[in-house]
């Protein structure tokens, strides 16, 4: 059995060598010729896999580690009777920390607390759900958009698109890319809805690069001096456009979801459905898996106040480390990859056990996802 792995899957040589030979390749271009005798293709977003890659390879199984499937032609892979699996959610908590991370850092700069604040999430799925509930744990209103689960019918106060920018002080969206259809995403924020964004919206894009027009969004920045803007995702990845990355509040190369934990997940998941296709089901805990953080444990004395919170997710995770890096290369051709490539280990909250001798400090910080504990007296 041979089993292609794209290279930037932690764990995927370990766990997919239990079944077979692997080969850990590019993503970006992948090596083609490669794909002549393998019979599991696990890739990651940079991967397009279509008739064009896979019409006449021996390959059985496509596996993406990523929550995000718009690479992949399912459509195409079912006609051609090759098994697909995803790793929906997986990066999940990453993402809202980073959107956490890049919050708090605004809120320091400009003044403001969070909570005089009321947060648009477009697309309430495994990204915009936690997010909802780690900002109304803090005491953040939220307010919501999600055609399809309004549709179906799913709990939930859902407004329409155009309500919430109405409404929204800060708009993040975090919806899946279509191209068509009835939940058409591509260019969701387009002209008018960056028109229509009240003063000094802060906006946030951290699931495709093509859900924010970038051209609109240039042309409004170039007009709005009042907006703030975050932008992990770009249109076109990898050639973004620097003249977007110098207007734009906090720049970074696709990188929200990477945190260890998460592309750990995404590869165990992937993983395990991958073994359950070859009739060897096997389950592998994350523990088994994760090292020792760099800081694990702390003691937080007192009420924990914002910029308290803003230090101690900066401890984790501070999205300048991210920032900065891109800024310095993006105008040189293959850097924004190779940035994601050579990815410095990043941790979630959970890693960091915070001993608390303040009760409802350590009940909320163990809401938001800390480790915490209240100190044994
Ligand atoms: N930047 C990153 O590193 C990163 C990491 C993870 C996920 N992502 C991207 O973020 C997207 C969301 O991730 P997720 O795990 O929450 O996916 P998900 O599928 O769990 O949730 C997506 C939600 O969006 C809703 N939705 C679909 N079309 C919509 C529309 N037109 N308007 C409003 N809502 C709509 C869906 O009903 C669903 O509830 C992924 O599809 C992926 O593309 C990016
Ligand atoms: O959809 C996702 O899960 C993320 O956008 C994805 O993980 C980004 O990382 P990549 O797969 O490109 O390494």
């Amino acid at each position: 059995m041979k089993i292609l792995v794209d290279e930037n899957m932690p764990y995927a040589r370990e766990l997919f060598s239990r079944t077979g030979n692997v080969l850990a390749v590019p993503g970006r271009p992948l090596p083609e010729a490669e794909l002549a005798d393998a019979d599991g293709l696990m890739v990651r977003s940079v991967t397009k896999v279509n008739e064009a890659l896979l019409a006449g390879k021996p390959v059985k199984f496509v596996g993406t580690a990523t929550a995000g499937t718009d690479h992949i032609d399912e459509v195409w892979l079912q006609q051609a009777g090759i098994a697909f699996s995803a790793a929906p959610g997986c990066n999940a908590i990453a993402v809202v920390e980073y959107v956490f991370s890049s919050l708090l850092l605004l809120a320091e700069r400009d003044g403001f607390q969070l909570r005089d604040r009321t947060v648009g999430i477009v697309g309430v799925g495994n990204v915009g759900g936690r997010l909802q509930k780690r900002l109304e744990a803090w005491g953040v209103k939220t307010v919501l958009c999600d055609p399809p689960r309004a549709d179906r019918g799913d709990d939930g106060d859902f407004l329409s698109l155009d309500e919430v920018v109405k409404q929204a002080d800060i708009l993040t969206f975090h919806t899946p890319l279509f191209k068509d259809g009835p939940y058409k995403s591509w260019h969701l924020a387009d002209l008018a809805l960056l028109m229509a964004l009240k003063p000094n919206t802060i906006l946030i894009n951290a699931c495709r690069g093509p859900v924010v027009d970038n051209v609109a969004l240039l042309e409004v920045l170039n007009m709005r001096s009042d907006l703030s803007v975050i932008l992990d995702v770009w249109e076109p990845e990898p050639d973004l456009s620097l003249a977007l990355l110098d207007k734009v509040d906090i720049a970074t190369a696709h990188i929200a979801g990477y945190t260890l934990e998460g592309k750990a997940r995404g590869t165990t998941q992937v993983f395990e459905a991958w073994s359950a296709f070859i009739g060897q089901p096997q389950q592998v805990p994350l523990s088994e898996l994760l090292p020792t953080p760099e800081f694990s444990s702390i003691t937080l004395q007192g009420a924990l106040d914002q910029p308290t919170l803003k230090r101690l997710v900066h401890l984790v995770y501070d999205v300048r480390r991210d920032d900065a890096p891109l800024r310095k290369v993006a105008a040189q051709p293959g850097e924004f990859d190779r940035l994601r490539k050579q990815y410095e280990e990043r941790r979630e909250w959970s890693s960091l056990q915070v001993i608390c001798n303040d009760r409802d400090a350590a009940e909320m910080l163990a809401k938001l996802g800390f480790d915490a504990h209240l100190q044994e007296s």
